[in-house]
């Protein structure tokens, strides 16, 4: 598989009060096409912030971000936003829904934004609705965002990211607010849309969430100590659990 998405010596440095935090120290990572990845590790070891320099939400202090070759350290804000419009899609609890919009309008939003295509505001609204439909949320289409459930909400989050097609998907602990059950359902979708072809990297605290995916990387004090694929003889998701928090447990889990 080609690499879709590679770091390469990635740091990211805050400085509060003349005092550094060295938060990614040299990263090196490639996720190639088709991939599903899960980020682990322990609070504060730079999970969300090795996420948000990938996706070219945060600008790295060192290194560089190849998105099929294009360095998005070089590029400009402009440049930046019209790619991660275009060619990605983001699951981030900080990306709240805007209160003033329905369910719909909210989902629709990145393509009203993107001049990806021609498509009329009908087109938009009518694929809107299909990826509703796909997601099992088509009755909340016209409520508004505080007339529906935490799992509907994280459902429409997925629909909005996907509305333009994106080659890359970013999510930052989807299921984190969600009970098991929601979670489950939250999780088949995504593995639903990576089966289809989206490349999906993902943080998550949860064993459970990520052995759904195909890699799982390890991340401890900014740089990934390690990285684990199911072995092929698991096949049936209980045992894949176990063999990844066996795995979890000896990096001290
Ligand atoms: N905007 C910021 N300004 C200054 N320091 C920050 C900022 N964001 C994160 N940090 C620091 O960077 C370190 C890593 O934070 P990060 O959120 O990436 O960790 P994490 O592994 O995602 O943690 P958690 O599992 O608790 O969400 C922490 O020490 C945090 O305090």
């Amino acid at each position: 598989m080609a690499a879709l998405l590679c770091a390469k010596n990635l740091c990211k440095t805050y400085v509060i009060d003349k005092r550094q935090n060295n938060v990614l120290r040299n990263v090196n990572l490639q996720v190639n096409e088709g991939d599903m990845v899960a980020i682990m590790g322990p609070s504060g070891s730079g999970k969300s912030t090795l996420l948000y320099a990938i996706s070219g939400m945060d600008r790295a202090t060192g290194g560089q971000v190849l998105f099929e070759g294009k360095d998005l350290t070089t590029l400009s804000e402009k440049e930046l936003t019209k790619l991660r419009l275009d060619e990605m899609g983001f699951i981030f609890q900080q990306m709240y829904m805007m209160k003033n919009l329905t369910i719909l309008d909210n989902i629709i939003l990145p393509a009203v934004e993107s001049k990806k295509t021609d498509e009329s505001r009908s087109q938009k609204q009518k694929r809107g609705e299909q990826l509703m439909r796909k997601l099992g949320i088509i009755e909340i289409a016209d409520n508004d965002v505080n007339e529906v459930s935490g799992g509907q909400l994280q459902r429409a989050c997925i629909c909005r990211s996907m509305m333009n097609q994106p080659r890359l998907l970013f999510a930052d602990e989807p299921t984190g607010a969600l009970n098991r059950t929601s979670s489950n359902e939250v999780m088949d979708e995504l593995v639903k849309l990576n089966r289809e072809g989206t490349t999906i990297v993902m943080v998550t605290h949860d064993a459970k969430v990520a052995a759904r995916c195909s890699r799982i990387l390890y991340i401890v004090d900014g740089n990934i100590k390690g990285e684990y694929t199911h072995p092929e003889h698991l096949t049936a998701e209980k045992e894949r659990e176990r063999g990844l928090n066996n795995w979890l447990m000896d990096l001290g889990w």
